[in-house]
């Protein structure tokens, strides 16, 4: 799990989860709520205080009473501080326990998974579970502590007018209220634009990643266009979705006006009526303008400026970890975001992923005007099979191989697999593309290319194993592997797809320029190290040695074994008379 946004849970759930948690413990809940009214207290005496300091003494030329009443004012803060700590022991009665009960839930919730998936438990994964319900115990202990704090100045503030006149309460709740609920829908759409602008940039950021980690399987599609297409689209989606963003944290100010300035100027237009009509001192406005200038705008700039922020952290936080239990855990999204189960020569047996492909109604053109390659074609390959996909020169293999790579994407239709769009570098799936790629650099380095912690031993066997037992692994290419024939530039690039860890491979005529007898061999290697293979076939014996035959033709794909198609389809046939004349010297085509 990222520490990121990756769920797709709402702010919904998150409050729910921290309700769902907080409630269990009602009494020392009820007890932080109810110190909101004892510890207002403080805040509603200091108001009538300065009023009466004013009204009956510095402006009754009484100086003494006035000084009693400022007396009074300082006795009240003393007190004010040693009651705040009442607030501690109930505080941490709600919090503490928060950090067990989320921990338990985030764990149990990944063990089931694991015993459910059959996939290992991550230690790092569960170590940033704790982590995050650690912080998420830190940002609701500070969250509370600084509500209260808040709350119970604004509740002192609303007593202190009420005193005073209720008419000010009048005018003054209203604005209030309408401060208060435009926050919240303020923070609604903070939260909902904040998720959507980090799921943006995630996005963006892995769609980087794989396709720079794609690069050479994009250059051998000569898909640059292609793969570039989506990485601009997901820029241009981040971009608008922090500039949604931005228009939303600008409207905090407008919450904040409402509240305290317009509470201020109405106040200011009611007073002249109040004090002609004898129900208000002079003392007692500037206590009201204490109250709202003094109390009430300090509270609701905490509120929008320094508390919406915790809030929204806090809320964040608990949907990405309400998203995790939903998923199943710490672990969510371990087996899918690019880490499949490793598959090649060097991986634990027993641990596959096992990727299923599903094509349906795949379409795809190259330009708008082409006529397109394929229309409307579907197909399955369970996981585990060896499948040749055959069909004329043009029809359209390589586009299709392209589209299960993912370095293009359909038109229409759907191409999925292990139900996920293909991402290309995700690691899913190993290319061996029709022009080999061989790069500067050691024997070494371009066998283990796909598979870096591959020791010598299982790298020398490898090429050893694929007939490349007269290079040296320390020996240097050149980039295009100038001084190695062309079967045996083909040979490295089989060897290096046969290393790597994906649970698929896709051969894309990749065994074009080696003899009958050394495409064996690479078929067979490849269907010993496990896991799916896809043959874009270069030769008829290709197809009828895989399980399962994919026929791509007219923009359609029949799949069948290969008897089957035989009996079934002239076209297949007609292919397969192309391909047999030439057997015996090189049946490809
Ligand atoms: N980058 C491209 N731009 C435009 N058209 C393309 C591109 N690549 C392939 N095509 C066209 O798309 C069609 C299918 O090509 P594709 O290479 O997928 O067929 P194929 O069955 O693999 O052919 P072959 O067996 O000859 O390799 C062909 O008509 C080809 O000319």
């Amino acid at each position: 799990m990222t520490p990121g946004m990756g769920g797709g849970g709402s702010v919904r759930d998150g409050w729910r989860l921290l309700w769902g948690v907080l409630r269990r413990r009602p009494r020392p809940l009820l007890a932080v709520g109810g110190l909101v009214v004892v510890l207002a207290a403080p805040t509603t005496v200091a108001g009538i205080a300065v009023a009466h300091a004013l009204d009956d003494g510095f402006f009754a030329h009484r100086a003494g009473t006035g000084l009693l009443w400022v007396a009074l004012l300082v006795q009240v803060r003393l007190v004010a501080a040693v009651a705040g700590r009442l607030l501690f022991p109930p505080l941490v009665r709600v919090v503490e326990p928060l950090r067990d009960e989320l921990v338990t839930a985030m764990v149990t919730a990944g063990l089931h998974r694991a015993v459910r998936e059959d996939v290992p438990v991550p230690g790092a994964a569960v170590r940033q579970a704790v982590d995050e319900v650690e912080q998420a115990r830190m940002l609701v202990a500070s969250v509370l502590r600084n509500a209260h704090a808040t709350g119970s100045v604004a509740v002192g503030a609303v007593i202190g007018l009420a005193v005073l006149d209720p008419a000010i309460l009048l005018v003054e709740l209203p604005c209030l209220v309408a401060s208060v609920a435009g926050y919240w829908l303020l923070v609604r759409a903070v939260l909902r634009r904040q998720r959507r602008s980090l799921l943006a940039e995630e996005d963006l950021a892995e769609h980087v990643v794989r396709t720079l980690g794609a690069r050479r399987d994009v250059t051998a599609f000569a898909a640059q266009d292609a793969a570039a297409r989506p990485v601009l689209e997901r820029v241009e989606r981040a971009r608008l979705a922090a500039r949604a963003l931005g228009r939303a944290d600008a409207m905090h100010d407008g919450v904040v006006g409402v509240g305290v300035d317009l509470g201020l100027v109405l106040l200011l237009a009611l007073a002249p009526v109040l004090i002609g009509r004898g129900r208000l001192g002079t003392g007692e406005l500037v206590a009201a303008v204490y109250y709202v200038m003094f109390a009430l705008g300090p509270a609701l700039r905490f509120l929008v400026y320094g508390g919406a922020g915790w809030l929204a952290e806090l809320l964040g936080l608990m949907t990405r970890l309400s998203d995790a239990i939903a998923a199943g855990g710490p672990l969510s999204g371990v087996a899918t975001a690019g880490e499949p189960r490793p598959v090649g020569p060097s991986s634990p047996s027993g641990s596959a992923a096992r990727p299923v492909v599903v094509a349906e109604s795949v379409g795809y053109a190259y330009s708008k005007d082409a006529a397109p390659v394929l229309d409307g074609a579907g197909f399955t390959v369970p996981f585990g099979a060896h499948v040749a996909v055959v069909g004329p020169s043009g029809a359209g293999k390589s586009t299709l191989a392209a589209l299960l790579c993912g370095v293009r994407e359909p038109a229409g239709g759907t191409v999925l697999v292990g139900g996920a769009p293909p991402a290309p570098g995700s690691g899913v799936l190993a290319l061996a593309p029709q022009e080999p790629y061989v790069f500067a650099g050691t024997v070494r380095e371009n066998l283990a290319y796909l598979a870096p912690a591959a020791s010598d031993e299982v790298l020398r066997d490898a090429a050893d194993a694929f007939g490349l037992g007269r290079l040296d692994l320390d020996e240097r290419l050149s980039a295009g592997g100038a001084g190695l024939s062309a079967g045996e530039r083909q040979l490295v690039t089989l060897a290096r797809t046969y290393l790597a860890a994906a649970p698929i491979v896709v051969l894309d005529e990749a065994t074009s320029h080696l003899d009958p007898d050394a495409e064996l061999r690479a078929e067979l290697l490849m269907r010993r190290r496990g896991g799916t293979l896809i043959v874009i076939a270069h030769r008829i014996s290709s197809a009828s040695r895989a399980d399962w035959v994919l026929l791509v033709d007219a923009g359609k794909v029949v799949a069948g074994p290969h008897h089957q198609l035989v009996d079934r389809s002239p076209r297949y046939r007609q292919l397969v008379g192309l391909w047999e004349p030439e057997k015996g010297t090189d049946d490809g085509i």
